[in-house]
């Protein structure tokens, strides 16, 4: 098993605290080993990044660029390796980790433009010289990722943080810390330089330290809205430290005036379960129409919902959904379903686990249309909750009942009824007639409410790692043709 866990200063190293490991939830079998960063280490890392900060932030963008490129032509070399190490880390079968590879791939390119777009530098003449406008990197970053994409999302913030030239210290989840290494090996194998990126793997502790770290400039977190407010709390009157905050949703989708039942239904299985539902966008309240349209699609989604196959991140034959990230992850969500059939929900297709001490967790569907007092939380797992309504604005006021504003979505033929939806839903990601997962890296991802604190990701994440910096400039000094009232040269 991993002994040298930890990536300072351009050095693999063992860990000196806490011993922790990875089990692949759907095998139950321990995959991975190693001892947390100790407080000293994380200062360690800190003062690598902090040593390495102005001469990677002196390079030229293109140079930065380069080392970005070489780190996607590593994925691209070892891409079926880096799926089936996130497959056993996660439990997510080999197609979806697969997609997941080449959304790091992708990340690249998609980076490069994004920060030349959003970030780059702009010149216009004066009267006088010249306005220029410029950006400038925050200095050492951090990075927080969740375990539902332990490749993609933590790569969506190292490659912009890198490419604006900040230095970073990153503490994976405590739950993928085979991922995490796995990616280091492949920067490193780029010819990163000593200290440019760092690695801290270890628990709560580990990221406690981190975020309380004199020398951090900026904290990039993924995770959950808990953790992010307690981070918010934390970074409370550091207005010197930039804190972007991506996390967690109770999405809605609302299905109205639809022909084609089969295509609604894809869209909302798409939307509630892939990932065993482990996706921030996911769907966890559908709003169905009473009557005999909503009546089939819900006879309908039960009953693809009831054939979709659970199974093993590596059988032949792949399963649309695999393994949740652990065992106890699942039977919390078994959890769940009974504390809201306490409220009122009524079970019509129970979440069963496949294999004990394993997250094998089959999807499950509640009808919540008479249910009482139902928390507003997101239920991150295969469980979608439906609302019966009878009248659109109605359902759209529903939907909006919760303080989170990730992802929504409406299905429906009539494209009136969505101009409505838009205006008067509150989410970062509305879609229509499509599924509310499988964000593209191409538009800005984030959410409103408890989902974010207003600094978008994905291709916006560009601006929050670097910070404007406007300049008037003049080769050399000279008095001005006018000169101001009651001046005298
Ligand atoms: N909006 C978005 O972009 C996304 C949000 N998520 C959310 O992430 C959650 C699942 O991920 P998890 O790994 O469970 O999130 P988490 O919040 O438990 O952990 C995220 C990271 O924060 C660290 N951490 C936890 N408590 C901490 C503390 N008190 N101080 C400092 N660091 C701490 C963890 O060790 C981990 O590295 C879901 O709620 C999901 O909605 C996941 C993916 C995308
Ligand atoms: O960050 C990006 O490049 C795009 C955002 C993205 O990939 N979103 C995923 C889910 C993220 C999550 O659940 O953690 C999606 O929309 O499915």
């Amino acid at each position: 098993m991993t002994q040298q866990v930890q990536f300072i200063n351009g050095q693999w190293l063992a860990g000196e605290g806490l011993v922790f490991s990875s089990i692949d939830p759907a095998k139950n079998q321990q995959i991975w080993q190693g001892q947390a960063a100790s407080e000293q280490q994380v200062d360690q890392a800190f003062r690598a990044a902090r040593a390495a900060f102005d001469a990677w932030a002196d390079l030229t963008f293109h140079q930065r660029a380069d080392y970005i490129r070489a780190f996607g032509q590593q994925l691209n070399e070892h891409k079926e390796a880096l799926a089936l190490c996130i497959a056993e880390d996660t439990g997510k079968p080999l197609w979806e980790t697969r997609t997941e590879v080449a959304a790091m791939i992708g990340k690249v390119d998609i980076s490069i433009r994004a920060y030349q777009e959003r970030t780059g530098e702009k010149e216009n003449p004066m009267p006088q010289g010249r306005s220029v406008l410029r950006h400038k990197p925050h200095g050492v970053v951090a990075v927080f990722g969740p375990y539902n994409f332990p490749g993609h999302l933590p790569n969506g913030h190292i490659i912009p943080a890198l490419l604006a030239g900040n230095t970073v210290v990153f503490k994976p989840s405590e739950m993928t810390p085979k991922v995490a290494e796995a990616t280091v090996k492949l920067w490193q194998a780029a010819g990163l330089p000593a200290g440019v990126l760092n690695l801290l793997q270890g628990e709560v502790v580990t990221g406690k330290a981190i975020a309380a770290h004199p020398e951090l400039d900026g904290l990039f977190f993924t995770g959950s809205s808990r953790t992010g407010h307690f981070l918010h709390q934390q970074f409370a009157g550091r207005p010197d430290k930039i804190l972007a905050l991506e996390m967690g949703g109770n999405n809605p989708l609302i299905v109205a005036d639809v022909s084609d039942i089969d295509a609604t239904v894809h869209d909302i299985i798409q939307s509630a379960f892939i990932s065993s539902g482990q996706r921030c966008t996911c769907a966890r309240r559908l709003y169905l129409p009473v009557g005999e349209v909503g009546d089939a699609i819900l006879a309908r989604l039960l009953e693809v919902t009831a054939n979709i196959r659970v199974g093993l991140y590596d059988a032949a034959e792949q399963p649309f959904i695999g393994s949740m990230i652990s065992n106890k992850v699942a039977l919390g969500m078994l959890a769940v379903q009974d504390q809201l059939t306490e409220l009122g929900a009524r079970v019509l297709l129970p979440m069963r686990l496949l294999a004990a001490d394993t997250g094998l967790l089959t999807p499950g569907i509640l009808d919540c249309s008479a249910a009482q007092a139902l928390p507003d939380e997101e239920h991150f797992g295969p469980l979608l909750k439906v609302f019966r309504y009878s009248d659109f604005d109605a359902a759209i006021a529903a939907a909006n009942q919760t303080s989170f504003g990730l992802s929504a979505g409406l299905l429906s033929d009539n494209e009136a009824l969505y101009h409505q939806f838009f205006r008067r839903i509150r989410a970062g990601i509305v879609n229509w007639n499509r599924p509310i997962t499988g964000a593209s890296s191409a538009a800005p991802f984030g959410g409103i409410g408890g989902s974010g604190n207003h600094r978008a990701s994905a291709y916006y994440a560009a601006d929050y790692c670097a910070y404007p910096v406007a300049s008037v400039e003049l080769a050399r000094s000279e008095l001005p043709v006018q000169l101001s009232p009651g001046l005298q040269f």
